[in-house]
């Protein structure tokens, strides 16, 4: 569903067709956790660090724009919360009309594959991607493996994840890392769609880093990588390191030592 309005964009908030976009939405899923409370700091260090883009709910972005030194910026059209009643249970937040209105270069949408929530947020999904398709604006799909019985890190489950993304009409599909780049190669081999990840938790920089390592080596296209870099105690630098495996492809040590971190840890 690919077009010229699209292709445009895809552009805009990655680099030769491999991404580095840093979601923040997690401001409703877990509250104004650490690197969140002063986001434009937050977005001024890592897109100063090289991401493509962020990612925020519609409500933050009269914070965004002024301090994404020129970088994409993507609008996340539902949420949940820890604390609500069902955390997979995403309910529509904005519409694609909105995003535009709100400045943005894409949108993005998060489905729980394999939750009691999948068919709703399947309906809801085609209803975004073809929306988008009218404005020619893309649509990221973060398609987790989310549900009873479901292991999340399963390579079968996660295929079929970032499949239904392709077969409903998304340009680019963020899903979770299977643990290795052997496995993740099914992943990425399941759709001609780019595929990016999800960091999860935040690790050591070594363990952060060597995911992403794992991700290029499988074929995948870089990250859509949260908590494991705002809540970097220098997000600017992180963000250096993971845009160096993903645009420059350095090794996990050169891309550690290149951007001013300790090897070690
Ligand atoms: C907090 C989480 O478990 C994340 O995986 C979120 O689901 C990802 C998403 N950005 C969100 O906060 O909703
Ligand atoms: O929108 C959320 C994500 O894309 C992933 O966030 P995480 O903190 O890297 O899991």
């Amino acid at each position: 569903m690919t077009t010229t309005g699209t292709q445009a964009r895809l552009e805009r908030i990655g680099t030769d067709g491999n991404y580095v976009i840093v979601p923040m939405d997690h401001g409703i899923t877990l509250g104004a956790v650490q690197g969140l409370k002063d986001i434009e700091s937050t977005i001024d260090g890592v897109t100063r660090g090289g991401a493509d883009a962020v990612l925020t709910q519609k409500g933050i972005a009269p914070r965004v724009h002024d301090h994404k030194n020129g970088q994409g910026y993507i609008v996340h059209l539902n949420a949940s919360t820890t604390i609500g009643p069902d955390e997979r249970d995403k309910r529509m937040t904005g519409t694609v009309e909105e995003a535009i209105r709100a400045g943005a270069d894409a949108v993005s949408f998060h489905i729980n594959v394999g939750s009691d929530h999948e068919p709703d947020q399947i309906t809801q999904l085609s209803e975004v991607t073809a929306a988008a398709d009218q404005f020619g604006i893309p649509v990221l799909a973060m398609a987790y493996a989310r549900g009873p019985g479901v292991d999340s890190e399963d390579p079968e489950a996660l295929g079929h994840a970032v499949r239904l993304a392709e077969e409903v009409g998304a340009d680019l599909v963020k899903t979770g890392y299977s643990g290795d780049a052997e496995s993740f190669q099914h992943v990425v081999e399941s759709t001609r769609l780019p595929v990016v990840i999800a960091g999860g938790s935040k690790g050591t920089d070594r363990e952060t880093i060597e995911m992403v390592r794992g991700v290029m080596d499988a074929g995948g296209s870089g990250v859509s990588m949260g908590r494991s870099i705002f809540q970097h105690e220098d997000p600017e630098a992180i963000a250096r390191a993971v845009s160096g495996v993903v645009h420059e492809d350095l090794s996990t040590d050169d891309a550690l030592r290149e951007s001013g971190l300790a090897l070690e840890v």
